[in-house]
């Protein structure tokens, strides 16, 4: 799949669809809030089966009772591409089952 760097103007677009999600510089960022440390280790778990199967993979950062995340595409010279937005979609559509908020 081709990784063409989306402009500012469509990312904001597509982002209404990602409640949560921002785009900060040239990333695509959003922190969870988990019910429990454990809860958050296991997100991150899930997160990183997600970016193996999808080859894909964000900076993903374990607090106390939150997950950060901040992805953008090395290969379109670190921009925001489609396969961060579909990154995105598939960590939102996981995350509720873990609790997070
Ligand atoms: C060879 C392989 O496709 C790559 O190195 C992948 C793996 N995961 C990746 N993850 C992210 N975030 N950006 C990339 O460009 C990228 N490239």
């Amino acid at each position: 799949m081709t990784a063409e760097p989306l402009t500012p103007t469509e990312i904001e677009r597509r982002l209404g669809d990602l409640p949560g999600w921002a785009l900060e510089g040239s990333r695509l960022t959003r922190t969870f809030r988990l019910p429990s440390h454990f809860a958050a280790a296991a997100l991150t778990v899930h997160i990183a089966q997600i970016q193996d199967e999808l080859n894909h993979h964000s900076e993903l950062t374990l607090g106390y009772d939150t997950v950060a995340l901040a992805v953008h595409t090395h290969d379109a010279g670190g921009a925001v591409t489609e396969k961060d937005l579909r990154l995105a979609a598939r960590v939102a559509a996981a995350a509720p089952a873990h609790g997070a908020a």
